[in-house]
């Protein structure tokens, strides 16, 4: 291999021009429907007048515009999917000996939500990645400011002497300690029988003192003595008001920090940025802010990794791949930052909850990066420092991959704490730029997506990657409440970025593709996506009872587009879910979750939107939790859905379902008696999508009458969905 080929490779993918004759019919269908529907509209008057059903024919022709709409937006991340191959090979014999250093960032918020042990284990795999380690340097943000969170870095410090050389010794994978030992519960092969049991007994061990610490609430007092650290959690110190608190716990050019094998130790440090009542925090965007600079005064690594505290690595090769996008010679200084897929390791067969976003991972993230437009997706990125920083692309930036110049090697440890000090207080951003051109973006639930656009627009051009195995596995949200709550912050914030300055048409104009421009608003018209389903979920049921009707009739030719269009659509949707991996199920889970969330999620995020546009409300973020008690992680592990409180969005849930149980056997009843053969050919299209609204519901009617465990939907909900049915049901129509 010789000096000069390149680093990485780029393909497209084939078969792009078959799709897009495919998928022009199915736009030649969607112009017909609203044909038909506007010739109907404005050409029936007489007919009208004795069917009725005016205003609704109105409501169905806006909601197949929005649908179609929609859809064509969608179609622009299939036309130019792209996938990368790095080559580690040649970046070993060209620049091994020049490797840069990397700062991984790992954020943290809430010691309940978010267990220390699950922490660790995050950290102890970035801790472990097969990269010289005195490169590496790992800093923890604790915006939960945990004395607990705390403890358990420092034993993580302790264990990290042992694991890391154990998992460079047999080429553990992966190299979080709890998924390694819950995965082979037996050692394999190529590992020594005596050093495994002996390194699962020390791991157990430090679990068990970081769980009973945590069961006693307080830390001991023999334990706070270990650390002069523990001194900072006076009785003062809460989470939302505190100083800043910056702890070195390994410090990587400490040629006395070494593993159990005498190799250097990758720096560690603690950090909980300052926070003061009355004063924006800014969430996990200030969390990150606060990282950029704390990291920049003690390691500076040219290339930072961010994940979330649940992410663990899970291919010990990551670094090495992603800096062949860096540091290939001829496109590497145009990459701002790689973005791995968000991929989890608590997935259930059939996916339940539908977390698993293959297609979204392996044909639209591509699809944007053909446009050089991929998402920053907030969790298993690579970043480059300057870009991140607000630096604008130039033709003629040169990266300074040189480890020793950039690191300071002669400040003492207590002069780099506190300086990092200095750079996390509340009153450091007052009057900069940070937050706004530099590092992440405030004010929107989406930190990330809105980051990344920020950073493309200013000239980079980023990369998706999507390797096998996968390089980062989390905690997915494994109760419906817990999902929904995530996509209602998620569909929220895109939905502010779509009505702010931010809004890609405008921002981006001139700047990215426009093909990106609609590929990101996929995600950004999520939340306005609630109203025409919900129309499409009541209407044609109510109006089948009704026994007015809105679809052509059976002989008509005019069924044609409808039925075209509907198998079409949802034929190709199934072929490519199962060509992404999934299965039939999981495809049919994955139909139910879209209505749920856009009848729930998106309808609270929609309003909260305007609200928070009015001025009314401002932007916050509720962390989804990766705990949950033994029984409602058993029904998840038997896919059976959790609700088991009555909140609001469950009502609704229940409400829609029950409104297309009476609708369907109200209808069909009204017909067998009315025993017009005409009446059924009208209304034949309204009963199918009927009768298919109550089978996607089908788990929902299982929690309203059959089960009894914890996780159904209580009584209550039953009642008032049943009445607020049948008021619905009792509602004319015009
Ligand atoms: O005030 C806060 C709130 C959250 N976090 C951290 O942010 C991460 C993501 O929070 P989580 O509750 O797990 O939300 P998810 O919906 O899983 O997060 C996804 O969506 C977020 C944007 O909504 C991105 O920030 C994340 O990176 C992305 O994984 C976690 O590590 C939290 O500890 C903070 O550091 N400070
Ligand atoms: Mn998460």
């Amino acid at each position: 291999m010789g000096r000069g080929e390149a680093l990485f490779e780029t393909k497209r993918a084939k078969g792009r021009e078959v799709y897009k004759v495919f998928s022009s019919t199915i736009f030649v269908g969607i112009c017909l429907i609203w044909f038909y529907r506007l010739k109907n509209i404005l050409g029936r008057e007489e007919e009208e007048e004795e069917i009725g059903g005016r205003w609704a024919w109105i409501g169905m022709f806006g909601t197949e515009l929005w649908f179609g709409l929609y859809w064509i937006i969608t179609q622009s991340v299939r036309w130019s999917t792209v996938y990368r191959y790095p080559f580690k090979d040649r970046l070993f014999l060209r620049f091994e000996d020049k490797l840069p250093g990397i700062d991984i960032f790992v954020c943290t918020a809430d010691p309940t939500m978010e267990p220390p042990t699950l922490v660790i284990n995050t950290i102890l795999s970035v801790m472990a990645y097969n990269y010289p380690s005195e490169k590496l340097s790992v800093y923890l943000s604790d915006d939960g400011c945990s004395d607990l969170t705390f403890y358990a870095l420092i034993e993580a410090s302790r264990f990290s002497k042992h694991w890391i050389p154990f998992c460079k010794k047999f080429k553990v994978e992966p190299r979080s300690p709890q998924v390694f030992f819950d995965q082979c519960s037996n050692p394999e092969d190529n590992v020594d029988l005596q050093e495994w049991v002996a390194i699962k007994e020390l791991y157990e061990d430090m679990k068990m003192r970081i769980e009973s610490v945590i069961t006693r609430v307080a830390i001991p007092e023999e334990v706070k003595s270990q650390h002069k650290g523990f001194s900072e959690w006076n009785s003062e110190v809460t989470k939302g008001n505190h100083q800043p608190i910056v702890q070195i716990l390994i410090d990587g050019r400490d040629s006395n920090a070494v593993d159990n094998d005498g190799f250097r130790l990758p720096t560690l440090v603690y950090l909980a940025r300052e926070k003061r009542p009355h004063r924006l925090h800014h969430f996990k965007a200030g969390a990150m802010n606060a990282l950029i600079r704390v990291s920049s005064e003690i390691s500076n690594g040219p290339i930072i990794l961010n994940v979330d505290c649940d992410m663990y690595s899970n291919n010990a090769e990551t670094i090495r791949e992603v800096l062949c996008f860096f540091m290939d010679e001829e496109r590497g200084h145009q990459t701002s930052y790689v973005q791995f897929p968000q991929n989890y390791n608590n997935l259930t067969k059939h996916d339940i909850y539908s977390n698993s976003y293959r297609v979204v991972n392996k044909i639209e993230q591509c699809g944007i990066d053909g446009y050089d437009a991929a998402l920053y997706c907030g969790t298993g990125c690579f970043h480059r420092r300057e870009s991140l920083c607000g630096r604008k692309y130039t033709e003629d930036f040169k990266e300074d991959w040189n480890f020793e110049n950039r690191r300071n090697m002669n400040r003492t440890v207590s002069e780099l704490e506190e300086a990092s000090k200095i750079v996390a207080t509340c009153s450091y951003e007052d009057g900069t730029k940070w937050g706004k051109e530099m590092g992440l973006v405030y004010g929107c639930a989406v930190e990330d997506i809105i980051t990344g656009l920020t950073i493309q627009c200013r000239g980079w051009k980023p990369i998706y990657y999507n390797p096998e195995p996968s390089a980062f596995l989390g905690v997915a949200p494994n109760t419906l409440e817990q999902a929904l709550i995530q996509h209602k912050r998620w569909s929220e914030g895109m939905f502010q970025i779509f009505f702010s300055k931010y809004c890609p048409f405008f921002y981006g104009h001139g700047k990215i593709k426009f093909g990106a421009q609609m590929g990101y608003c996929i995600y950004l018209l999520w939340a306005p996506n609630s109203f025409p389903t919900h129309y499409y979920l009541i209407i044609p049921s109510l109006c089948l009872l009704h026994g007015i009707p809105l679809f052509p009739k059976l002989s008509s030719p005019w069924v044609l587009p409808f039925a075209y269009v509907f198998l079409a659509k949802y034929a190709y949707s199934l072929v490519e879910g199962l060509s992404c991996g999934e299965t039939i199920k999981s495809w049919w889970n994955l139909q139910r979750t879209w209505m749920i969330r856009r009848t729930t999620s998106y309808l609270f995020a929609f309003m909260d939107t305007i609200i928070k546009q009015l001025g009314l409300s401002q932007t916050t973020f509720v962390i989804t939790s990766k705990v949950l008690d033994d029984g409602a992680l058993k029904r998840y592990e038997q896919e059976i859905f959790e609700f088991g409180s009555s909140s609001s969005m469950f009502t609704i849930l229940a409400t829609l379902a029950m409104l297309n149980l009476f609708t369907l056997f109200g209808g069909i009843m009204k017909l067998a008696l009315d025993m017009q053969g005409g009446r059924l050919e009208q209304l034949v299209l309204q009963i199918i999508l009927n009768a298919l609204i109550v089978m996607v519901n089908i788990p929902i009617y299982q929690a309203l009458f059959f089960r009894s465990d914890k996780g159904k939907l209580p009584s209550s909900v039953l009642l008032l969905s049943v009445f607020l049915a049948s008021m619905a049901c009792l509602m004319p129509i015009y």
